[in-house]
């Protein structure tokens, strides 16, 4: 017998949602969309059993109790989601409504449900996605951030703990410059970024929250906005202080002679170029003198290579304790040394020169129970206003040496034409 509601389950079979009404717990009519939603071939699959077959476990209890309350109070149930499973168990998420109902004069239970599963997916889908970038994000070596235009840090990566020891908030809505030691530092970056729109490997310097100045490299670019006017900075930068430390460790063994600590020939002789460059530019003076241990070869013969080691390690002492800071000291090779001696001229050279051979003579040695001094011969000029490189300077002084040598050594010669 047709109940009073019953000319309305044809029009609600065209409604675009998922429609079912079940008498007694037991389907007993399901429209297309429904049967879609649950897989079915045929409605003669799904009716006659029970609503709750296809209601996936976890959410079984909610779902009864929702439909049992309904039952007794008639108050339709809101939308909630549901996960079902199909007759061919795939998982099917929906968002469902139930009221009751009158079909075929009997009380039944209309639900409708939304399809969700596709949006469900997508979600899931996004969600895992967004965990994975959150996971690279977190793990992430470097430091993400986002200035505005007045170089205010908008946004800043996980990473600024480990690189700078501060928690991102503590960055955010501060200005990027307060991190730097030297504001010419800052300033250069903004200058790249204003030439050239962005910078690669930038170098830079920072402090962290424990004072450390550490080495940085920036790769950023430079934000507009919609009008194309100038919106910020956006980038990473990472912490290289390990590899600035290996760069500069890698640079002092390449110039510096491992014996003595000084500057190594080539090191000596390119800084030596500098100098001269710049006496040119300005007509300033320079003296370079060469200076060499007498005799060195009989000390290795009679006390062996290490003691003349010693010797060549002490001698360096010595002269550093009458050179400036600013004088230019270096190991030629062997026993023989090289000093330039900017802005002075012959005389205040020669007293330093003497100084030197004077501590020499004076410093003893004591190797297989004797004791021996070492002196020292040295050769110099001065730059003449024809010389273009420093290997002409280097050419006198090395004639002016073997003329000391010549007249009996511990003493200086100056080179004449
Ligand atoms: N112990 C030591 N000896 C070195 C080193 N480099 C070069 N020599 C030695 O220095 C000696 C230089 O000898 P020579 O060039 O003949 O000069 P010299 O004996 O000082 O004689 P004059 O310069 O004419 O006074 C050689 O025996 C080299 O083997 C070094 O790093 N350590």
């Amino acid at each position: 017998m047709p109940g009073k509601n019953d000319g309305d389950v044809d029009a609600f079979s065209q409604l675009p949602v998922g429609l079912a009404i079940a008498v007694d717990g037991l389907l007993a009519h399901v429209n297309p969309i429904a049967q879609q939603i649950l897989e079915a071939e045929k409605p003669d699959d799904l009716l006659g059993r029970s609503l709750f077959d296809f209601v996936e476990p976890a959410d079984l209890a909610q779902t009864q109790s929702r439909l049992r309350r309904l039952a007794v109070d008639g108050t339709p149930n809101p939308p909630t989601e549901i996960r079902l499973l199909s007759l061919r168990g795939n998982l099917r998420v929906v968002v469902a409504s139930s009221r009751m109902y009158i079909f075929q004069g009997t009380p039944a239970l209309m639900i409708a449900a939304h399809d969700m599963t596709r949006m469900h997916q997508i979600h899931e889908q996004l969600r895992d996605n967004e965990q994975s970038l959150r996971q690279v994000f977190e793990s992430m070596q470097d430091v993400y951030y986002r200035t505005d235009a007045q170089g205010v840090v908008q946004m800043v990566g996980p990473g600024v703990r480990r690189v700078l020891g501060y928690e991102p908030h503590e960055i955010i809505g501060r200005k990027a410059e307060d991190y730097y030691p030297h504001p010419v530092d800052r300033d250069a970056f903004k200058q790249a970024i204003r030439d050239h729109g962005e910078v690669s490997d930038f170098p830079g310097q920072m402090v962290r929250s424990d004072g450390q100045v550490i080495d940085i490299s920036i790769s950023s670019h430079a934000l507009f906005d919609e009008n194309g006017n100038f919106a910020g900075v956006e980038g990473i930068y990472r912490d290289v202080t390990e590899r600035k430390m290996l760069e500069r460790e890698l640079l002092r063994l390449a110039t510096t002679d491992p014996l003595t600590g000084i500057a190594n020939r080539r090191a000596f002789l390119e800084r030596a170029s500098e100098h001269l460059k710049h006496c040119r530019r300005y007509g300033s003076h320079l003296v370079l003198i060469i200076l060499d241990l007498d005799h060195f070869k009989a000390i290795n013969d009679r006390y062996g290579h290490v003691a003349g080691d010693r010797v060549l390690v002490r001698f360096v002492d010595e002269a550093k304790q009458e050179l400036r800071e600013t004088d230019l000291f270096g190991r030629l090779g062997g026993e023989e040394f090289c000093v330039i001696l900017e802005q002075t001229t012959i005389e205040p050279a020669l007293k330093t020169i003497e100084r030197i051979q004077q501590r020499m003579r004076t410093t003893n040695f004591e190797d297989n129970g004797e004791r021996y001094t070492v002196t020292v011969s040295a050769g110099g000029t001065e730059n003449l206003p024809e010389d273009a490189n420093i290997e002409r300077l280097l050419e006198r002084a090395d004639k002016a040496l073997y003329q000391a040598k010549n007249d009996g050594r511990d003493r200086t010669a100056w080179y004449q034409e």
